[in-house]
């Protein structure tokens, strides 16, 4: 048994120059189909859909196309069934369904490298068009078509399409040279009725030449295997053109039988050419003769003839600008709804985007902000700590000189306005260069600091308490008189010889000689008071130092308090 690939390769290698053998080939790939892959049975099934096309059944040829082209993925496959599609809607005047086929099936050209593939393509669209008698494009396509295919019996088809293309455009001049061509290359396909529609088109030619009689000679000896094809279209066209031949030269009998046999074959076609022509003999060969009642009777339906043939071309030219309109007006529609889709997109995006912006613009100030909020805090922490470090004394904490006396200042000016006492209470280490000679500084230091914790104590909460400088310090109590200056200053007194210096490894006395001069004694002036305060620490100096002096009345008298 052979193979079954080369039994399908057989069978589209018949396909149309033996159709009795093919369809027999397709009977027996029919009968065999579990021998076939899937892909196999995919071609069988373009062969059986042809098959169908060929035999008449255009309808159903194209439902089976339809069906393959919907199931295969093979975008060659496709094309082929999209094409025959396109061939069998053309053939059955279905050009709405025709023509969106055709758009389907030439957008998978891209697809498709194979140029005899996409000669199939081009050769449905010239098929198409022709119908549709929309020949400039028809002979477009058939050009591509003669461009890309070298098989010869596909361009046996295509310059037929091309020449007849030309026909109706009235551009078949005398030049017979390309129509001879198609025919020996028909021929020698043994495609027989293309070769034969193409000695038509010759014996038009000739005819416009006045060589009726070469064209008599060339095309009746053909008839009989023209007539053996049954294809009512070249049969009719062969028929009505002999009859043309005759009549031009005279031979009407003759003419008057061909132009009959032509009508006979045209009968189901209402509106062909060669239905018109042969109405147009038999007019001209009974008006001859004389007998004009017949000549009447003939001219009247050569006339409907040639106005159901004009009507339908421009019924065809009616639906095909309908179906185009349509078609633009469709894709206008669909256009204007991507656009719409398309406004909407950006839209969303504008608006995605402003959000995102406004997000962005929310962050950037929240970041400023809190930017600006920490370095206001770690400013003002800076400020707070600068200042504090310029008025406290480094060593022991408290307050130093110039801050003591600003702040005093203050506490005096206000006490001035309030006529309110207020008393200032200095001190000053004694032999204190001894205790950094005898001990080293760093000792010195320490009781500095001691001394200063030893008094800081005593102090009410807002009483002024200071460095002066060295080893002098200084108090100043706001509504208080000399008496409690001086509570003040013993027991200041007191807390420094308490100073326990046994943990320092050395053991020596710390005390301190104390002044005390009140505002009621004095001015509020701060100088002043500092001098007389100074001026009573002098004196507990010179008399014997670790006691406390008050300065004025006391003074006079001896105003000691004694340790
Ligand atoms: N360790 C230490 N010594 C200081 C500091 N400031 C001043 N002194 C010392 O304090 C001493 C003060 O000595 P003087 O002014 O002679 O007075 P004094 O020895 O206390 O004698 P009298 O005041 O008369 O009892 C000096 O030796 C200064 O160097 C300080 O911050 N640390």
């Amino acid at each position: 048994a052979e193979d079954y690939q080369s039994l399908l390769d057989n069978a589209e290698e018949l396909r149309s120059s033996e159709p009795e053998r093919f369809q027999s080939l397709v009977g027996e790939l029919n009968a065999r189909v579990q021998e076939a892959t899937p892909a196999q049975r995919q071609q069988l099934r373009y062969l059986k859909a042809y098959e169908l096309g060929y035999t008449g059944r255009f309808d159903l040829a194209a439902e089976a196309a339809i069906e393959l082209m919907k199931e295969v993925d093979d975008p060659r496959l496709r094309l082929r069934a999209g094409a025959l599609i396109v061939n069998s809607y053309a053939i059955a005047r279905n050009f709405p369904e025709g023509l969106r086929y055709l758009d389907q099936t030439l957008l998978l050209i891209d697809r498709v490298p194979d140029t005899e593939l996409r000669s199939h393509a081009w050769f449905a669209a010239a098929s198409l068009y022709t119908q549709l008698g929309q020949h400039e494009l028809a002979r477009h396509y058939a050009e591509r078509v003669l461009e890309a295919s070298t098989v010869p019996r596909t361009r046996c088809f295509a310059g037929l399409q091309r020449l007849e293309a030309m026909l109706h455009l009235g551009e078949l001049a005398g030049n017979d040279a390309e129509t001879r061509a198609l025919v020996d290359l028909c021929d020698s396909q043994r495609e027989v009725l293309v070769a034969n529609l193409g000695r038509t088109l010759l014996a038009r030619q000739w005819a416009r030449k006045g060589e009726h009689g070469a064209a008599i000679a060339m095309l009746e000896p053909r008839l009989p295997e023209i007539e053996s094809t049954r294809y009512p279209r070249l049969v009719g066209d062969a028929q009505s053109v002999l009859a043309e031949l005759n009549l031009a030269l005279g031979q009407h009998a003759q003419a008057e039988s061909y132009a009959q046999q032509a009508v006979r074959q045209s009968h189901d076609i209402a509106f062909s050419l060669p239905l018109v022509n042969a109405h147009r003999v038999l007019y001209e060969v009974a008006l001859a003769r004389g007998d004009s009642a017949a000549a009447l009777g003939h001219y009247r339906r050569y006339a409907e003839a040639d106005k159901a043939y004009l009507d339908s071309i421009k019924a065809r030219e009616q639906a095909y600008l309908t179906i185009k309109h349509e078609t633009a007006q469709k894709n206008q529609t669909i256009e204007l709804l991507n656009n719409q889709n398309r406004v909407l997109q950006l839209e969303q995006q504008v608006s995605a985007k402003s959000t995102q912006a406004t997000q962005l613009l929310v962050a950037l100030l929240c970041v400023l902000l809190a930017s600006i909020a920490y370095w206001a805090v770690k400013i003002k922490r800076m400020q707070v700590s600068f200042r504090r470090l310029a008025e406290t004394d480094a060593l022991t904490g408290i307050s130093n000189r110039l801050h003591f006396s600003r702040q005093a200042e203050q506490a005096l000016d206000y006490c001035r306005r309030n006529r309110e006492d207020a008393v200032l209470v200095m001190f000053d280490l004694d032999e204190f260069k001894a205790i950094n000679d005898q001990h080293g500084h760093a000792m010195g230091d320490w009781v500095l600091q001691q001394v200063s914790a030893a008094c800081g104590r005593v102090g009410r909460k807002h009483d002024l308490f200071g460095r002066l400088g060295g080893e002098e310090f200084a108090f100043l109590m706001v509504g208080a008189d000399a008496k409690a200056g001086t509570q003040l200053a013993q027991q200041c007194r007191e807390n420094i010889t308490a100073i326990d210096t046994a943990n320092t490894g050395a053991r020596f006395r710390v005390t301190a000689s104390f002044g005390v001069a009140a505002t009621s004694d004095a001015s509020y002036d701060f100088q002043a008071l500092l001098a007389r305060a100074d001026e009573a620490m002098y004196r507990s100096k010179r008399e014997g130092r670790d006691r406390v002096t008050v300065h004025g009345a006391a003074m006079a008298t001896p105003g000691v308090l004694p340790a």
